[in-house]
């Protein structure tokens, strides 16, 4: 009998998750991935092996009301079907905001769970589906071992100048400070620096983790020194529908002058904003590239997109005092050409060499020359959650 481990990335309306084989103290090994896609509406159900082969799918009617919970005791029936080669010994899930707090991964109790809800106002379109499957599971399957690892925990290494607001010292000491956040993702490509390029590992690395959110991070031997993302998950660089950096000075002009509820406010700044708020078409990167040739505010939002990142990338240049590589990562880093091709052509002037026949075949070098080079290395939080529960798993 194999213990697995499950390993939970819960977002709004889905419930992506990866089953490894723990075997003493070995790297976990996957074996089956999936997801659950529109909870509370028309959910469907996909599970694949390790070679992509669907192993199973199921679509409910918004009829059927599966939610986060009926989804993940569907999961755990569907593993019973193994029960006699592989048996859940653990889950690990992602939780994006650890806080002050936590700043490694910690096995869940109700005092974790109960300082981990404090966070919801800090995370709101994040922190409280990151919840629900860990109070799911300590009601429905008491006594098994959860673990939360932390979107926010990578950065620890800041310095205090690298977190610090020019806010009153007060604000500060009542946590208002900069986080930053997709720490599972860098601390993934971290991990792996040294297996594309020893000297990057080493060196001075910008790595560009372009998903449906988006920031920035500035490593230097492969320990994060700064970030785009602040203080919430809004911070830094426009995404797929959230308005990244805004003069603070917008907000109260929404609220006093435009008569927006901070509810309201809230909801344009997260959710109607970035791409789709930009382009009044879409959040996601492909139906923008099929239209921006004949769309012009398609067209604005990518460029507005792209300009963001390349200025960001400036900036975080000068916190590292140069830069040796620069890697796209996540659904935009990993697939989406064009934008790479527009990043590295606008930091022509920091050495970078665009190679155009690598970067469309996905590299993972796409730079030619003696400059920084450009790289592209996908992601993989959940391995990196896997890692984590194994060593609270092995430390208690
Ligand atoms: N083939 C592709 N080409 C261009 N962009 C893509 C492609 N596949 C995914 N994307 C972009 O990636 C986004 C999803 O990225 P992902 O890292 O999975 O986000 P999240 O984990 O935040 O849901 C999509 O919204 C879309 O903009
Ligand atoms: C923190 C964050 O923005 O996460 P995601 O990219 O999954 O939305
Ligand atoms: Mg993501």
């Amino acid at each position: 009998m194999t213990p697995v481990l499950i390993v939970l990335n819960a977002g709004s309306s889905s419930l992506k998750f990866q089953v490894y084989d723990m075997v003493d103290g070995a790297e976990p090994q996957l074996v089956w991935k999936g997801l659950f896609e529109g909870l509370g509406e028309t959910a469907h159900f996909i599970v694949k092996d390790i070679s992509g082969t669907i192993l199973d799918h199921v679509s409910w009617d918004p009829s059927d009301g599966i939610g986060h919970e009926e989804a993940l005791m569907h999961l755990v029936s569907w593993l019973s079907q193994f029960r006699e080669e592989r048996k859940p010994m653990a889950i690990g899930h992602r939780v994006v905001h650890g806080g002050e707090s936590f700043s490694a991964p910690v096995l869940v109790d109700d005092s974790v769970i109960q300082r981990l809800e404090a966070l919801v106002p800090l995370a709101p379109l994040h922190q409280p589906h990151n919840l629900e499957p860990i109070r799911v599971v300590r009601r429905r399957l008491p006594g098994m071992p959860q673990v939360a690892c932390f979107d926010t925990a990578f950065h620890q290494t800041q310095s205090d100048i690298a977190t610090l607001f020019a806010l009153p010292r007060e604000m500060r000491e009542r946590g208002v400070r900069r986080y930053g956040f997709h720490g599972l993702s860098y601390d993934y490509v971290s991990s792996v620096l040294k297996d594309y390029d020893p000297r990057l590992a080493e060196g001075r690395v910008i790595v560009a983790h372009l998903g449906n959110g988006a920031s920035l991070c500035a490593l230097k031997g492969g320990v994060s020194v700064a970030t785009t993302m602040g203080f919430s998950a809004l911070d830094g660089l426009p995404m797929g529908t959230r308005c990244g950096a805004v003069d603070a000075g917008v907000i109260f002009y929404m609220l006093r002058e435009m008569k927006l509820t901070p509810e309201e406010a809230e909801r344009v700044l997260y959710t109607k904003s970035g791409l789709l708020g930009v382009s009044g078409v879409s959040n996601d990167m492909r139906v923008l590239r099929s239209r921006a040739a004949m769309d012009v505010d398609a067209r604005r939002a990518i460029d507005l997109f792209v300009y963001r990142i390349t200025r960001e990338i400036g900036s975080l240049m000068a916190a590292l005092g140069g830069v040796d590589g620069l890697v796209f990562t996540a659904g935009i880093g990993e697939n989406d050409v064009a934008t790479r091709a527009e990043v590295i052509t606008g930091l022509a002037w920091a050495g970078l060499a665009h190679d155009e026949a690598a970067n469309r075949t996905g590299g993972p070098r796409i730079s030619s020359g003696s400059g920084p080079t450009a790289w592209v290395i996908p992601t993989n939080e959940e391995l990196v959650i896997a890692r984590q529960t194994q060593s609270v798993l092995g430390a208690t």
